[in-house]
């Protein structure tokens, strides 16, 4: 075994090409392993195991500038750079992230887990480098997905002008979590799959050349036609004629062409882009044929790749693609729009059921936004699913085009919350702080998958501008679904347990840890009142006005942000009614970044836990008697 002896990338420069295909089987064996019972990113990184292993046999990692897209492939970059031996602990808290992580590592420059930052991040590496005077490489991996970002575009577009040397290698495996989209994606499948771009590059064009130069009248025609023959010939003209020196398609499991084609690629002196094709999942009979379950995949049997995850109650997302078909029979102009989250968001039923009514864009969120925007202005009832963190993309867009058009998109908000194993790039902690202030958007949060399909009917018949739900990364609570949908009082709150002397004002399932923890105080003589304070804009003035007229003391509970969100909007509330003694207290997400582990340890270490929640009541009991209690408020 290879494997247990590697601990540094130079290691691999005594090793043979035979060595390194022998390496490679035993890294995809122990990723298939290891994942069995952590989970992960399966299939991404079983098709970069040659390019990662060929990467750190040609370069010197950290001195050269390895960039990893998203940061989701580079376990085997992890591996072969002193952490085989952490994987058990992958995405667990405490352990090994699930992306590249600076903290972890001298050889991780670049974290992600958004996609499409790597070519901007290359660019810089290497501006800063020529600066300094400085002659590392800088190594840009961005997947066919990532590459159908904006960012990646505006990269390419600055890169290709400035002409600084740099490497971006092109990861193809026409997949992005679902099977890619776009025209790019299109002219990519083209080159892979027309035999006549398989021919070389070098020999197209010395072929050309042979071609006689003629003087004369004819000489323009037979340079046109020159020009014609090797855009039909070369394959990567777009990316030729972008700035870049392209070299491939090379097979990406094929060690010795990919080391020849980076030593190639050393003798370019402008940026050059280097198109690998892989198969996501390589190696791996289960991720090979369900490419979409290996993409981020739970602990599962290694014989089979069948999920280990105990079946719960339906999740939150699920409970939102059924009811989404629902209303899509009861209003023809409904349409969803997903930047490349289509299973993810719990949309290919509906993509089933509607399909010229389901957009895929890509990993492009502030242009699905500004889409949204249009489809809304012209009639139609646009469904914006997106995850809260990728929301974060579309800032502007949201204000600039939907909220401020007044346009009539309804956001469908998923992973509202803590995310769990991905850690703090995805937790989805935002979005209410980022959108709360927005005129004329209308939010909302539900407590439990059943007030969620209210929400989506409210949302569907509100026709004053935009409108957001937005729902949590869990399985539902298991409550019964109403069979007839209505819509919701906008602005209403619901008072769920009568209590005057505290209340927990609560959203999404933060009603239930508020519950669970009045329940308790309620064993120990301590009455305190629930309230589900479903729209978190507008607010519920009058019921904000009835508690501290009888001077209640609050806590605001909520799995988000604690700066910006519904803590701050009750703040801001007493503040302009000019109630300044209104006793409000805030449990909410605070100012850090919270990493990786279970959504429980995520809760247990942010202190939203029905036991953290009973210890501030009962805080809060202790030290009223030394304060004085006003009845009279307004
Ligand atoms: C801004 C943003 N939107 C969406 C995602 C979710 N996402 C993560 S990986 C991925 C697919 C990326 O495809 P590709 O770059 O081709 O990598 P592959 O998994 O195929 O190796 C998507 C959509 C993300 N990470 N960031
Ligand atoms: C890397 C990335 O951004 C996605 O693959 C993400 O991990 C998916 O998250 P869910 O599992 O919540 O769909
Ligand atoms: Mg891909």
């Amino acid at each position: 075994m290879l494997l247990p002896q590697i601990n540094d990338p130079e290691q691999l420069k005594s090793l043979s090409t035979e060595e390194l295909a022998t390496l490679a089987e035993e890294i995809r064996r122990f990723l298939i392993e290891k994942l069995t019972v952590t989970g992960g990113h399966l299939g991404s990184n079983l098709g970069v195991v040659e390019l990662t292993l060929a990467l750190h046999y040609c370069y010197d990692s950290p001195r050269d500038k390895m960039i990893y897209d998203v940061g989701h492939q580079a376990y085997v970059h992890k591996i072969l750079t002193g952490r085989q031996d952490r994987f058990d602990t992958l995405r667990k808290r405490d352990g090994l992230c699930g992306f590249v992580k600076r903290s972890e590592s001298e050889h991780d420059v670049w974290e992600a887990g958004h996609s499409s930052t790597s070519l901007s991040a290359a660019m810089g590496m290497a501006m800063a480098r020529d600066l300094k005077g400085e002659d590392n490489k800088v190594i840009a991996v961005i997947g066919d997905g990532a590459l159908t970002g904006g960012m990646a575009f505006e990269a390419l577009n600055h890169i290709g002008h400035e002409k600084r040397k740099l490497m971006v290698i092109l990861n193809d495996n026409e997949m992005s979590i679902a099977p890619n989209v776009g025209a790019m994606h299109n002219y990519l499948s083209k080159i892979r799959s027309d035999r006549h771009y398989l021919r070389a590059k070098d020999e197209v064009e010395r072929s050309l050349k042979k071609i006689p130069a003629i003087g004369g009248k004819l000489a323009k025609t037979v340079e046109k036609i020159k020009d014609s023959l090797k855009y039909m010939m070369v394959p990567g003209v777009l990316f030729e004629e972008l700035g870049f020196t392209y070299l491939g398609p090379v097979d990406g499991h094929d060690l010795e062409k990919l080391i020849d084609t980076f030593h190639q690629a050393d003798n370019v002196s402008g940026p050059v882009l280097v198109h690998v094709l892989t198969t996501k999942g390589k190696g791996y009979k289960p991720a090979e044929t369900d490419y979409y379950k290996s993409h981020a995949i739970s602990p599962y049997k290694i014989e089979s790749g069948q999920s280990l995850k105990a079946v719960g109650n339906p999740m939150y997302t699920e409970v939102f693609g059924q009811t989404l078909i629902e209303l899509g029979h009861e209003d023809k102009r409904l349409i969803a729009v997903t930047p490349a989250m289509p299973g993810g968001s719990g949309l290919f039923p509906f993509a089933k059921e509607f399909p010229d009514r389901m957009i895929d864009v890509g990993i492009a969120e502030q242009h699905a936004a500004t889409l949204c925007a249009a489809l809304a202005m012209e009639g139609m009832k646009p469904v914006f699913a997106v995850y809260s963190t990728f929301m974060q993309r579309a800032y502007d867009q949201i204000v600039h085009d939907i909220c401020r058009h007044n346009a009539n998109v309804m956001f469908a908000i998923d992973r509202a919350g803590f995310v769990g194993a991905d850690g703090e790039t995805h937790q989805g902690v935002y979005d209410i702080a980022f959108m709360r202030h927005i005129p004329n958007l209308v939010m909302m949060m539900p407590k439990d998958e059943n007030e969620l399909r209210h929400m989506m009917k409210t949302a569907l018949e509100y026709n004053d501008g935009p409108i957001a739900y937005r729902y949590p990364r869990i399985d539902g609570t298991g409550v019964q679904l109403d069979a007839e949908l209505r819509s919701l009082p906008i602005g209403s709150w619901e008072r769920l347990r009568p209590g005057d002397d505290y209340a927990v004002l609560a959203c999404g399932p933060m009603v239930q840890v508020a519950e669970e923890a009045a329940e308790i105080l309620k064993r120990e003589g301590i009455q305190v009142g629930v309230v589900n304070a479903r729209f978190l804009k507008p607010l519920d003035n009058s019921m904000l006005l009835e508690l501290a007229h009888a001077a209640t003391s609050m806590v605001v509970l909520e799995e988000a942000s604690q700066a910006g969100s519904l803590g701050s909007a009750v703040l801001e509330f007493y503040a302009e009614h000019e109630i300044y003694d209104a006793r409000v207290h805030l449990m909410g997400v605070p100012d850090l970044f919270i990493e990786h582990g279970s959504i429980k340890e995520q809760r247990q270490e942010t202190g939203l836990t029905v036991e953290a929640l009973c210890a501030r009541i009962k805080t809060m009991k202790a030290l009223s008697k030394y304060t004085y209690k006003t009845t009279s408020t307004s």
